[in-house]
């Protein structure tokens, strides 16, 4: 992949709100071709018109990233309508906390489902195409909480973001010498270095 993101197509999951959109006005300013994607469609259209009026280019896709299928047509509708994909950024996630021994496993599941599950389904709507053309980039949000395990009350949020990088990094091993791979630790104070990073 050449450096630099001018002209690079990107995905951000959970693009409607956060580190997402944020991340995605930043790259749209680089001269990225944005494709944001989460549940609430008016919230992805008014960061898609944000972008527009400061003259950076983005789409909006309706997704619910637990759904398999829906995030493989999302990719192949982002496909058609740039012709290319080149980075995949597995932003969407959840965060609630509560103490273990109230036995949430609602919030549980969701956690699993779309920290974990999500970013797995993510990675296996873009490897493929990524693989095919010899070039790249998937990046996923993991967390200090991914490093250091965030108890009481965000045990299962750090479960499944370890699981999240350990899979980066097992991701890398596999396919890094054609796809780069990226875990984001990333802390409260991010969303200003996040600037910095990309
Ligand atoms: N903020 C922080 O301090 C830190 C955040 N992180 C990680 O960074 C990522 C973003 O966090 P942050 O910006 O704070 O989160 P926000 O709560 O601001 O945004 C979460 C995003 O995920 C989307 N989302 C949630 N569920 C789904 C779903 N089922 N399908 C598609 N999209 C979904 C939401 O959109 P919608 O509801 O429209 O679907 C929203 O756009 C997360 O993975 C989080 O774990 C890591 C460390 C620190
Ligand atoms: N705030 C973070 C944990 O410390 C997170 O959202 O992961």
């Amino acid at each position: 992949m050449t450096k630099g993101i001018k002209g690079k197509v990107v995905l951000i999951t959970g693009g409607s709100t956060g580190i997402g959109a944020e991340t995605a006005r930043l790259l749209a300013e680089r001269g990225a071709k944005v494709a944001i994607a989460a549940r609430r469609k008016d919230r992805l259209d008014e960061v898609v018109a944000d972008i527009a009026s400061s003259g950076g280019t983005a789409r909006s896709y309706a997704l619910d990233v637990t759904d398999k299928s829906a995030v493989q047509s999302v990719v192949a509708a982002i496909i058609a309508d740039f012709g290319r994909l080149d980075v995949l950024i597995n932003n969407a996630g959840l965060m609630p906390i509560r103490p273990m021994a109230e036995v949430n496993t609602d919030e549980w599941d969701q956690m699993i489902d779309v920290n974990l599950k999500g970013t797995l389904y993510g990675i296996a709507a873009a490897l493929p195409g990524f693989l095919e053309q010899g070039s790249g980039h998937i990046i996923n949000l993991s967390s200090v909480a991914g490093i250091k395990v965030f108890a009481p009350g965000g045990t299962v949020y750090s479960g499944t973001k370890f699981a999240v990088s350990a899979i980066s990094e097992g991701l890398r091993h596999e396919v890094g010498e054609k796809v780069r791979v990226t875990s984001i630790d990333a802390d409260f104070s991010h969303l200003r270095q996040f600037r910095v990073i990309l």
